[in-house]
C-alpha cells in the first residue's frame, strides 16, 4: 500500500505498472530473419540496448535464425554492426558479453524439418535450467510472404510446453494489404497462436513522444479542456524523410505509402490523440478507445486524397529510376489525406494526415491548430498551435501570442517551448524498439496492435487503396514532385483547403537543428 502510494506521488500512471506475466529468468530471445535489414538496424541494437541496461531476462539467450548460412564471426559481424556508442570500456565489455549469448541457426521457413533443428538446439540451451519453465520469445524481422508458414511451423516445431513455460509471438506490419488479406493473415496466426500470445509491432507506438500523449492529454486539465471541436480549427500528423525508396523499391511498390506509413504509424497516432479517456491505463482499455474512435471515421474520399511520387532533382534519381521499380509504376511516395471523425468531440474538425519520401527533411509531427481569436481587440493575430514533435529533437511547443515588450500593446507570435534536449540534458529517450520489446517481455499489451485495431484502420484505407490500383477501372496518376522539396506544389492549396491558415509574418520557428545550440 505503501509502495503504491509513493508510486502514485511520483506521478507514475499505475495501472499502467505491471500485473503482467515477466520473462525474469529461463528465457531464449528467437529472432527469424536474423540475416535481414530490420534484425541488424533495429531489432538487434534494441537488445542489445536493453542488454546493456540491465533489461533483459537474468540469463538470457539470444538466437538468430534465418535461411543464409553464415558462421557465428559473420553473424556477430553484422547484427552488432548497426551498435553504436560502444567506445568506451564498459561498453566494450557489455558488447563483448553480448556476442557471448548469441549464436546463430541456419534454415528454411517453410518445412518442418528445420524447426525441429531449430528446437533441439534451443532444448541443448535450455537443459542448463535448474526449473521446468521454458519461455521463448519469437521475433518474426521476416517479410509477410512467409509469415503464414514461420508462425504454423513455430508452434507444430519449436512451442514449449513444459508446465509454467511462456511462448510469445512479435509480428512485424505489414499486416496484410487491405481488408481482407488482413483478416486472412490474421485468422491464419490466430489458429496457432492466441491474441495473448502474439505482438504486433507498430513502432510509432514505441516513440516516447507518442507514449507522451497519453500524458500530455490526460494529465493537464488546460490542455484537455481545449482539445476538441470548440478551440481546434484542425489536425497535421506529418512523415517526411529526406531519402527516396533506393534498393527498396520492389518491395515499395508493392505497398505504396500509404500502407507503409499512413494506415499502420499515422493513424496508431491519430488514434491516440483524438481516442476518449480510457476507464483505467490497462492495455484492453486503451485499445477499446482507440477502437471506437476509428470506428467513427468512414472511408477516405478520393476528393481529400493528394497523391503524389518524386522525380529526379538535385542530383538524386526519381521513383521510376530505381532498376527495382516498374516501368511507369504509379504507386504513390507522397501522399496528404484528411479524415473526418464523426463524434461529438470532433465532428467538422479535419484530421490531415501527410507522409511522402524523397522530402526536404526528416521529421514527425503533430500540429494542432486552434481556431482564431473571436472578434476583438486584436485583428490578424496569429492562431495558437500545439506543436508535438516525434523525431528528431523530441519537442512539444506552444504557438501563442505574447505582447511585444515595450510601451505598446501590439500581439507578437511566439511560443512555450518544451525541447527535450535542453530541459532534460541528459536524459535517455528509449528507442522505440527497446520499449516495445521490453514490453513484449513484460507481457503488456498496450504498445502493440489489437486485431480489431487493424480490422477498422483498412476499413477506412481499402476502398482507397483499390482506387489507387485501378479496381474501378481508372488508375489516378500522382502528381510529380521534386526530390529533396517539400511535397507537391499542390499540398499548400490542399491543406489551406481544411482551414489550415499560416501564421502571420514575423514568426521565428524555433530551432529543430540542437546542433547550432
Ligand atoms: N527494415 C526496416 O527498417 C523495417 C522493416 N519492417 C518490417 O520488418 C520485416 C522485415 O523487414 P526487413 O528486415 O527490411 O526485410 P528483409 O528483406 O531484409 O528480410 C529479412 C530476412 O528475411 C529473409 N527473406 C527475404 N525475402 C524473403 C522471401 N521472399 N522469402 C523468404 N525469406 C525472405 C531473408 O533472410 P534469409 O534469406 O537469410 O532467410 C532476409 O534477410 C518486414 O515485415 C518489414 O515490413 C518494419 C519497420 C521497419
Ligand atoms: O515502417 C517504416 O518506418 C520507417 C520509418 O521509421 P522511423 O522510425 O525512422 O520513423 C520507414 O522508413 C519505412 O519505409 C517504413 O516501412
Amino acid at each position: 500500500m505503501a509502495q503504491q502510494r509513493q508510486r502514485s506521488m511520483s506521478g507514475t500512471i499505475p495501472s499502467m505498472e505491471s500485473d503482467h506475466q515477466a520473462l525474469r529468468d529461463n528465457t531464449v530471445i528467437i529472432v527469424l530473419g536474423a540475416s535481414g535489414d530490420l534484425a541488424k538496424k533495429k531489432t538487434y541494437p534494441a537488445l542489445f540496448g536493453l542488454f546493456r541496461m540491465g533489461f533483459l531476462p537474468k540469463g538470457v539467450k539470444i538466437v538468430g535464425y534465418a535461411r543464409t548460412k553464415m558462421d557465428n564471426a559473420e553473424y556477430l559481424k553484422r547484427i552488432t554492426s548497426y551498435i553504436k556508442n560502444v567506445d568506451d570500456d564498459e561498453g566494450k565489455a557489455k558488447l563483448e558479453e553480448f556476442k557471448q549469448l548469441s549464436t546463430y541457426v541456419s534454415g528454411g521457413y517453410e518445412d518442418g524439418e528445420s524447426f525441429d533443428k531449430l528446437n533441439q538446439y534451443l532444448q541443448e540451451i535450455e537443459s542448463g535450467y535448474q526449473s521446468k519453465e521454458r519461455n521463448r520469445l519469437f521475433y518474426l524481422a521476416l517479410p509477410p510472404s512467409v509469415f503464414i508458414p514461420v508462425a504454423k511451423n513455430l508452434k507444430q516445431h519449436c512451442y514449449s510446453d513444459t508446465k509454467g513455460s511462456i511462448n510469445r509471438v512479435i509480428v512485424e506490419k505489414p499486416f496484410g494489404k487491405d481488408l481482407e488479406s488482413c483478416r486472412e493473415l490474421l485468422r491464419s496466426i490466430k489458429e496457432h497462436w492466441t491474441e495473448d500470445e502474439t505482438f504486433r509491432i507498430d513502432h510509432y507506438l514505441g516513440k516516447e513522444m507518442v507514449k507522451n500523449l497519453l500524458v500530455l492529454r490526460f494529465a493537464n486539465v488546460a490542455m484537455n479542456a481545449a482539445w476538441d471541436k470548440n478551440s481546434i480549427s484542425n489536425v497535421q500528423i506529418t512523415f517526411k524523410e529526406p531519402f527516396g525508396t533506393e534498393g527498396r523499391g520492389g518491395y515499395f511498390d508493392e505497398f505504396g505509402i500509404i500502407r507503409d506509413i499512413l494506415q499502420n504509424h499515422l493513424l496508431q497516432v491519430l488514434s491516440i490523440l483524438a481516442m476518449e479517456r480510457p476507464v483505467s491505463f490497462s492495455a484492453e482499455d486503451i485499445r477499446d478507445e482507440k477502437v471506437k474512435v476509428l470506428r467513427a471515421i468512414p472511408p477516405v474520399e478520393r476528393e481529400d486524397t493528394l497523391l503524389g511520387q518524386y522525380v529526379a532533382a538535385n542530383g538524386k534519381p526519381g521513383y521510376l529510376d530505381d532498376d527495382t521499380v516498374p516501368p511507369n509504376s504509379v504507386c504513390p511516395t507522397f501522399t496528404a489525406t484528411t479524415l473526418w471523425i464523426h463524434n461529438p468531440r470532433w465532428e467538422g474538425v479535419p484530421f490531415i494526415l501527410k507522409a511522402g519520401k524523397a522530402l526536404n527533411e526528416a521529421k514527425v509531427e503533430i500540429r494542432i491548430q486552434f481556431k482564431d481569436v473571436t472578434q476583438g481587440i486584436f485583428k490578424d493575430i496569429s492562431r495558437n498551435e500545439l506543436v508535438i514533435r516525434i523525431q528528431p529533437a523530441e519537442a512539444v511547443y506552444l504557438k501563442l501570442n505574447a505582447k511585444t515588450p515595450g510601451l505598446y500593446t501590439r500581439a507578437f507570435p511566439t511560443e512555450m517551448d518544451l525541447t527535450y534536449k535542453r530541459r532534460f540534458l541528459d536524459a535517455h529517450i528509449p528507442e522505440a524498439y527497446e520499449s516495445l520489446i521490453l514490453d513484449a517481455l513484460k507481457g503488456d499489451h498496450s504498445n502493440f496492435v489489437r486485431d480489431d485495431e487493424l480490422d477498422v484502420a483498412w476499413k477506412i484505407f481499402t476502398p482507397i487503396l483499390h482506387w489507387i490500383e485501378g479496381r474501378s477501372g481508372q488508375v489516378p496518376r500522382p502528381v510529380s514532385y521534386p526530390y529533396g522539396s517539400r511535397g507537391p506544389k499542390e499540398l499548400e492549396a490542399f491543406i489551406q483547403k481544411y482551414g489550415y491558415k499560416r501564421g502571420t509574418e514575423g514568426y521565428a520557428w524555433p530551432v529543430t537543428n540542437l546542433a547550432v545550440l
